[in-house]
């Protein structure tokens, strides 16, 4: 069953996007790029507002656009991680040493955190190369989304073959799957064949696709009516 992950800039957004039926909520600031990250006492007061909620969605929290080097990424993954949150998303890119930040996570990840690779489908060729690392590290999952917000979103940068690949690949792998990247309601009925965990969301969430703007109740029905509902369903 694919979920939809709702990529939300602050409190009012956080029980906003709760209340229009998204099923993860991604503490992101979009205004600080494509994983603009929260500050951490902004993460814990998410994390004890939804703990105050009857049903509480699981919350994920990205760390900011953070250069390849394993002692950056392992200090932001472990004080983010700490904040209370269910997953920890970190961006990985081709330039430095991503295989390094990878290997560097491993402890963390045996700890007990849940941490999501983020590969960008316009940066790397072959976004999958990584993968088997990720899985070796105990990564939770792995996710293609784009860096670039203006580079026309994920399926201009990849074809439906390579998405199916990559989703196959990161399964067969152990681990959860997403897709994201100026995702809009008409690709979706593309993506859900190939059944990722979730499909992430902020554009196609805020008025006039406008990624910087706040997140609209209306935008977010139409993509929640694209995305079967687990919970109707079940
Ligand atoms: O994790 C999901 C992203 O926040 C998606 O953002 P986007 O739709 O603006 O590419």
């Amino acid at each position: 069953m694919t979920r939809l992950l709702a990529s939300v800039a602050n409190l009012d957004e956080l029980a906003l996007a709760a209340r229009g039926g998204a099923d993860i909520l991604d503490l992101k600031d979009p205004k600080a790029g494509a994983l603009g990250a929260w500050a951490p006492d902004d993460i814990a007061r998410a994390v004890d507002t939804v703990h105050l909620w009857p049903v509480r969605p699981p919350l994920s929290a990205t760390v900011g656009d953070l250069p390849m080097e394993p002692a950056a990424v392992t200090d932001r993954v472990a004080r983010t991680w700490a904040c209370g949150v269910d997953y920890v998303k970190i961006g990985l890119v081709p330039s430095g040493d991503p295989a390094a930040c990878v290997a560097a996570l491993a402890p963390d990840a045996r700890r007990g955190a849940r941490i999501v690779a983020v590969l960008f489908a316009d940066l790397w060729d072959d976004a999958g190369r990584l993968l088997p690392d990720i899985a070796r590290a105990g990564f939770a999952g792995a996710m293609l989304d784009t860096a670039g917000k203006g580079s026309g979103g994920l399926l201009r940068q990849k074809d439906i073959g390579q998405l199916a690949r990559f989703v196959e690949r990161a399964r067969a792998l152990g681990l959860l799957t997403g897709l994201a990247g100026s995702l809009a309601v008409r690709d979706i009925a593309a993506l859900l064949p190939l059944a990722p965990d979730y499909l992430g969301f902020r554009t196609a969430l805020c008025a006039g696709a406008d990624r910087g703007g706040a997140l609209d109740p209306a935008a977010l029905a139409a993509v929640r009516s694209a995305v079967p509902n687990h919970a109707d369903i079940a």
